[in-house]
């Protein structure tokens, strides 16, 4: 599914699992189908909230580089800043990614990406998720994937923002249960508003 380099440093880092008490990363099977959907939606301009040890920025940055597209991953925790940039580097993914250090809400509102984002995945705090989505939503492409994070794993925690999500206008959106299970939600200004 990725080259030897890439695959080799994916391992690496989800050896975290056994290691790291803070890795805090997504499964493996979830992670394939993030990059799946990247390349089925042939997304070019990736944000990603919560980078961690970078096991998921991996798997967008690999997905992006095969669309000529780029992640801006956003992760507070300097160590794992650091730790992220060099698992790209090491991957050869380091021209497919930036990792931004800092708060993701105060980064976002700063923020020019660019392009507009085509693909959102949230998976830093739950508490913060409402914040996360007003600051992101007008940095949004007309068509844009938004993956939430652990709605089977958080589901109590994270219901009102799933409803509200679902009632925001030109959306659609489910959930899929894979890995932590996450929030699957399409927004098309074309949708009805
Ligand atoms: C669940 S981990 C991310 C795991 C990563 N997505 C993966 O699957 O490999 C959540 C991360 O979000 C970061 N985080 C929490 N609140 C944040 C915020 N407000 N801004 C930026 N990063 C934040 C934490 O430091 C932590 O590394």
């Amino acid at each position: 599914m990725f080259s030897p380099q890439i695959q080799r440093v994916i391992d690496q880092v989800d050896r975290l699992r056994e290691t790291v008490d803070d890795h805090w990363q997504i499964p493996r099977d979830e992670a394939a189908l993030l990059a799946q959907l990247v390349r089925l939606g042939r997304c070019v301009s990736i944000c990603e909230i919560g980078a961690s040890y970078g096991f998921s920025t991996l798997h967008l940055a690999a997905a992006a580089f095969e669309n000529g597209g780029h992640v801006h991953s956003l992760e507070q925790d300097p160590k794992k800043v650091a730790a992220t940039t060099k698992h790209l580097s090491e991957a050869g993914l380091d021209g497919a990614a930036t990792v931004h250090e800092g708060d993701a809400r105060a980064t976002l509102k700063g923020m020019n990406p660019g392009s507009s984002f085509d693909f959102v995945f949230i998976d830093a705090q739950k508490s913060q998720s409402f914040d996360y989505l007003e600051a992101i939503w007008p940095l949004l492409a007309p068509t844009a994937t938004i993956v939430t994070d652990n709605t089977t794993t958080h589901a109590e925690e994270l219901a009102s923002f799933v409803a509200h999500l679902r009632s925001r206008p030109n959306v659609v959106s489910c959930h899929v249960p894979v890995g932590n299970g996450f929030e699957l939600t399409i927004r098309r200004t074309e949708l009805p508003g």
